[in-house]
């Protein structure tokens, strides 16, 4: 039978009953399998959540009752049983579904995620909110094992326990994986919990909210450890009850639980147990692979590149830690739990000592690298553009203020493709480039990163070098660690009239419409400190400016060269190009970067279309 198909909304899944629900999920999960291999998407953390989907849909009554994702990676089967099945195929695409839950998309998506570690704080929030109304409702955030070891979480946790008559339950999803293995002593103390598991359950107020089977083997190990004092888990400490871990893909346990769950108030924490890939071998053997894929046939599973590829900008810094690291011992490689995207394995195999993997914690490791800073040690800190935001005053007030040696390499920069709005990594050279101290760096091309970072990692203080997502422009990288000259840029291409300063990867499109239209073009290099000689000399020697980056215009590279013109007193006709002020979904980002004029193409467009007339005027872009 196609149960899926006769699904529109969770009120239709309500109406089955419980005897449907394991074929149900059958269906769903070779749904998911064949939708994903299709799109490319995050496989293996939805595999592993079918079951646990369904029996929140099924027993709480959304969209009344809040969801909250954590990340929300995992939210594919809710978008499939919340009225979106039909729309799986323009996931992650232009103008098709968010990868993530999105509160434009859906009533039922209730908090726009993607950024880990904000459900518990948001639902406790939709908790309160519910009391102060009046009304009647749960908020239920669903977060896993790893998005719980950030502080955001712990914060909310300390908040939320106190709140006795608060209606929030946590659900712990616990796959014992992060991207990568999970790291740090949260994770060593689930997995004590787990091997203690029906144990701490019986202890709890599981024997009120678990199902018959559950309990009677609970009660067994009960009898099994009397006489032995049986500690609180750490979240009944926090004010929790805490029930399970249950298993999470049984909706025998799930269903009744969360059942009894419901009728009680007050904090309440289930921790469940998954597998990440959940039903497809491969990705139950590789977790990691398939945590986020490309298109794939299923039947094969994710094969290796047979034409070799052009190399990508986190490979490249990848190599250059490796490098750097065999000729300073002093290097420590620091990744807040992205070691595969931010390019870390083979460091981590080679010098597992100087590698920290400090979970999903970007706080703490922009401090955690200021502090191995200051005992003369030198901290490089690989983590993606849009994730230091999440670090910004630990940027400014534990390093750059202290004017400590950190090297900060900031992958992902830039506009990034099917993640979208929520990990562009749009604003760093804004919010870089006002924080004394810091230099600021662009790459324009793969040997040009491999300098900066070497440029950055010798600057005794604080320096970033920003690349963006994927390839680069081809060029040959040098074997030697050569530093550049800070505060230089380069100038590309001589022309007449008009002078273009780009910045990182808008050099190499800048080039080509300089090429159309006979334009002087400056590889700029350095957004902080700015090569104002260069800036003054362009703008003396030309009667147009145009400033190009891959960065909000707004408070980028453009203003920087706008300050440094207005501090010189040159009044001179300048356009800023750059990402407008407006939040840009998912996508290809080569369209996408078109779509905003950052091409070749609509760069030459928007100087001639500025410029056209010859009358002087300062014009920002950012429509
Ligand atoms: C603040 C932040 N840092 C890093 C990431 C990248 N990231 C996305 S999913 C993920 C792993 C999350 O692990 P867990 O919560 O256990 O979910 P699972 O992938 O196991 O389903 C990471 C590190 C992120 N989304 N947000
Ligand atoms: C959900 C999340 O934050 C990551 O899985 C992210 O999607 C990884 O992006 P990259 O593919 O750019 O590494
Ligand atoms: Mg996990």
């Amino acid at each position: 039978m196609n149960l899926l198909e006769n699904i529109n909304d969770p009120a239709d899944l309500r109406k089955l009953p419980r005897t449907q629900l394991t074929p149900l999920a059958t269906e769903l999960r070779q749904f998911l399998l064949d939708s994903v291999s299709k799109t490319g998407g995050h496989l293996s953390s939805n595999l592993g959540t079918v079951e646990l989907t369904i029996a929140l849909h099924y027993v709480f009554n959304t969209p009344h009752d809040r969801i909250v994702w954590d990340v929300g990676h995992q939210t594919y089967s809710h978008k499939i049983l919340t009225g979106r099945r039909g729309r799986m195929p323009t996931l992650r695409q232009l103008n098709g579904l968010s990868g993530f839950p999105k509160r434009d998309e859906s009533v039922y998506d209730t908090f726009g995620t993607a950024h880990s570690s904000t459900s518990i704080s948001a639902a406790l929030g939709m908790a309160q909110a519910a009391k102060l109304k009046g009304e009647d409702r749960h908020a239920i955030a669903v977060i896993g094992d790893g998005s719980m070891t950030a502080g955001m979480a712990f914060e909310a946790l300390n908040n939320a326990g106190v709140e006795e008559d608060c209606n929030l339950l946590v659900v712990l999803n616990d796959n014992d994986m992060s991207i990568s293995p999970p790291v740090g002593a949260l994770n060593r103390y689930l997995a004590r919990l787990m091997s203690g598991q029906f144990y701490a359950a019986a202890k709890s107020v599981g024997k009120t909210v678990l199902p018959g089977p559950v309990l009677d083997l609970a009660r067994k190990l009960e009898e099994h450890a009397k006489g032995m004092v049986v500690p609180a888990t750490m979240f009944e400490e926090f004010g929790f009850n805490y029930i399970g871990p249950i298993d999470g893909h049984d909706l025998d346990s799930l269903i009744p639980t969360l059942e009894n769950i419901k009728k009680l108030k007050g904090p309440q924490f289930l921790h469940v147990v998954t597998k990440k890939g959940q039903g497809y071998k491969l990705a139950e053997a590789e977790p990691i692979l398939y945590h986020g894929t490309g298109k794939f046939n299923p039947n094969e599973g994710i094969k290796p590149a047979t034409a070799p590829s052009k190399i990508t900008y986190t490979e490249v810094f990848g190599n250059w830690l490796c490098d750097m690291a065999a000729v300073d011992k002093r290097l420590v490689g620091i990744t807040p739990a992205m070691r595969e995207g931010s390019g870390m394995v083979r460091f981590h195999q080679e010098y597992p000592e100087r590698y920290f993997d400090v979970g999903i914690a970007e706080q703490h490791a922009v401090t955690f690298g200021a502090g191995i800073a200051t005992e003369g040690l030198k901290p490089v800190v690989a983590i993606y553009s849009t994730f230091l935001q999440r670090g910004y005053d630990q940027l400014i007030h534990d390093v750059a203020l202290q004017n400590l040696d950190v090297t900060f390499a900031l992958d992902r920069a830039g506009l990034v493709g099917a993640d979208g709005a929520t990990h562009a990594g749009n604003y760093d050279l804004a919010y870089l480039r006002c924080i004394p101290n810091m230099v600021v760096m662009a790459a324009s091309s793969e040997n040009e990163c491999r300098q900066m970072l070497t440029t950055a990692y010798h600057y005794p203080g604080p320096a970033a070098v920003r690349y963006p997502r994927g390839a680069g422009v081809g060029a040959s990288i040098e074997a030697e660690l050569t530093s550049i000259e800070i505060g230089k840029g380069e100038v590309r291409r001589e022309g007449k009239g008009i002078a273009i300063l780009a910045f990182g990867s808008m050099v190499a499109p800048s080039v080509a419409a300089g090429d159309e239209l006979d334009a002087t073009v400056a590889n700029m290099r350095f957004v902080k400190p700015l090569d104002v000689e260069l800036v003054k000399r362009l703008a003396k020697d030309h009667d147009y400016l145009v400033t190009v980056e891959e960065g909000c215009v707004m408070g980028g590279a453009g203003a920087a060269v706008m300050e440094a013109l207005a501090a010189a007193g040159i009044a001179k006709p300048v356009l800023n190009l750059g990402l407008p002020d407006k939040f840009i979904d998912q996508g290809d980002p080569a369209a996408l970067l078109a779509s905003v004029g950052l091409d070749a193409k609509g760069i030459a467009a928007s100087i001639r279309q500025r410029f056209a007339t010859g009358e002087p005027r300062l014009v920002v872009n950012n429509t």
